[in-house]
């Protein structure tokens, strides 16, 4: 199991436009049309799926919310700093 990071660990592994929420990791993703969201969100279920590592993802209109934390090791780990990194490729 993944260990959880330090604080100086996450502040300087955090991606940009990324930021620290207690125990996760958020980023509210914005777009021109509430589909381009919906699409968004799909590609990222498939990034989460295939890493098996799942973040909480809310969609609103023309924005996605991206919530990372790691349930097992009870905090922040490297997984969710990489699945994050692999959102951001997505746009
Ligand atoms: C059994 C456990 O749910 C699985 O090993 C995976 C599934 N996806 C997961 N996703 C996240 N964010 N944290 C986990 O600890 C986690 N564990």
């Amino acid at each position: 199991m993944a260990e959880t990071l330090s604080d100086d660990e996450i502040t300087e592994g955090l991606p940009e436009h990324w930021e620290r929420d207690g125990d996760e990791i958020v980023r509210t993703y914005e777009f021109d049309s509430y589909l381009a969201g919906v699409g968004f969100a799909a590609g990222a279920g498939g990034v989460a799926q295939d890493a098996f590592h799942h973040p909480e993802l809310t969609i609103g209109y023309e924005e996605v919310e991206v919530r990372l934390t790691s349930h097992e090791a009870g905090g922040i780990t490297e997984q969710d700093l990489d699945l994050a990194a692999r959102f951001d490729d997505l746009l």
